[in-house]
């Protein structure tokens, strides 16, 4: 009997993932990591769901603490990366370095022959699909997973719907039942309310500066740069403005953000760089996504030397250098890249 060992949060998606396999004939076993401590108690409160939930499948878990990883790789970059004036994408770094790095290797040494988690994406061992609940679809965040991993891993939950999920959990048993009834999941982990309450922790973000429009000339006040990405619309002045300003640029150096109308948001071209490729082309037409949950726009790209030149033949309003593009045939992901620049 092959061994998998499933991802376990102590949520519904990986305790029906556990579920699934184990009604399939694989030999399970969980693994809960400790990755950060966002309130007191929380490990003791997640693990105590995936107790239930391991014995209502009488299966064994492994705890493993990842703590200091995590901090290096996930946390300090997200907060590093607002510092910067960039936006971050935590859980792409996590997939990649943790869960489908980290844990993958323990799953491995512990004699697993594939590793198992709740993600909505497919995988045929090469490549990464979109799942088919679009609503829910993570093909987008692990797309930056080394190409190597993929042989290992498992989605069982991709062809369902997050909802049928949770219904079936709700009937399955008591242990399933409890989990369905707590409503807690964040959309970033450790990140309980705003991203701002977590950087505040790390950094004085209240420095009021400078409005500037496009010429450089100061045309308000703002509460500090750290409280402002890409495209947002409040929470500064614009003198004597009448239409709707958007932030398009933020300048740690000086302390300034640039404003502009929604014109001005619009990107034609994007620079990328650490790419993550699953195929070979350097230069290729395809759909881009710019960030989660926007559409996929047709462009067309240019690879070198792990950097690349994207080229929209749509443009797009709104992309902030940090965030990912994710390149898609259908609903095949080709690889993705960090954006650096846009314009
Ligand atoms: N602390 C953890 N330890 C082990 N695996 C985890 C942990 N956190 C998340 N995972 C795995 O990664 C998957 C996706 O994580 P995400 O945070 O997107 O979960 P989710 O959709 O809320 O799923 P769940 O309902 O299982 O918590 C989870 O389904 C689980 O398999």
């Amino acid at each position: 009997m092959k061994k998998v060992m499933v991802g376990m949060s102590g949520g519904i998606d990986s305790s029906v993932t556990a579920y699934m396999l184990q009604n399939e004939g694989y030999e399970v076993e969980g693994i809960y990591l400790k990755l950060h401590n966002r309130t007191d108690g929380y490990h003791e409160k997640n693990l105590g769901y995936i107790k239930d939930v391991a014995n209502f499948l009488g299966i064994k878990y492994h705890i493993l603490d990842l703590a200091d990883e995590f901090k290096e790789e996930v946390y300090d970059y997200f907060v590093n990366s607002y510092l910067e004036g960039t936006t971050p994408n935590p859980c792409v770094k996590c997939n990649r370095q943790i869960k489908f790095g980290a844990m993958l290797d323990f799953a491995k040494e512990h004699g697993a022959s594939y590793l198992a988690t709740g993600h909505y994406a497919k995988t045929d061992g090469e490549f990464f699909y979109e799942a088919d609940d679009k609503t829910k679809d993570q093909s987008y965040f692990l797309s930056q997973v080394t190409k190597e991993a993929l042989p290992y891993m498992m989605f069982p939950l991709s062809t369902y719907k997050k909802e049928d999920i949770i219904k079936f959990g709700e009937k399955l048993d008591s242990a399933y039942k409890r989990i369905t009834e707590k409503n807690e999941s964040q959309e970033i982990c450790f990140v309980e309310t705003v991203y701002t309450d977590v950087v505040k922790r790390h950094a004085n973000i209240d420095m009021p500066g400078n409005v500037l429009d496009e010429e450089g000339n100061v045309v308000g006040k703002h509460k500090g740069y750290m409280h402002y990405t890409i495209g947002k619309r409040r929470g500064f002045t614009v003198d004597g403005a009448h239409e709707p300003h958007f932030v398009t640029k933020l300048n740690p150096t000086d302390n300034t953000i640039i404003v502009g109308k929604k014109e001005a948001l619009e990107i034609n071209s994007v620079e990328i760089e650490n790419l993550n490729m699953f195929i070979d082309e350097k230069e290729f037409d395809c759909t881009v996504k710019l960030r989660y949950r926007s559409k996929s726009t047709p462009c067309h790209v240019k690879l070198e030397n792990n950097k690349g030149q994207i080229e929209l033949k749509e443009p797009v309003f709104g992309v902030a250098s940090g965030q990912l593009a994710v390149f898609y045939k259908d609903e095949k992901v080709l690889g993705s890249g960090w954006i650096k620049n846009t314009k």
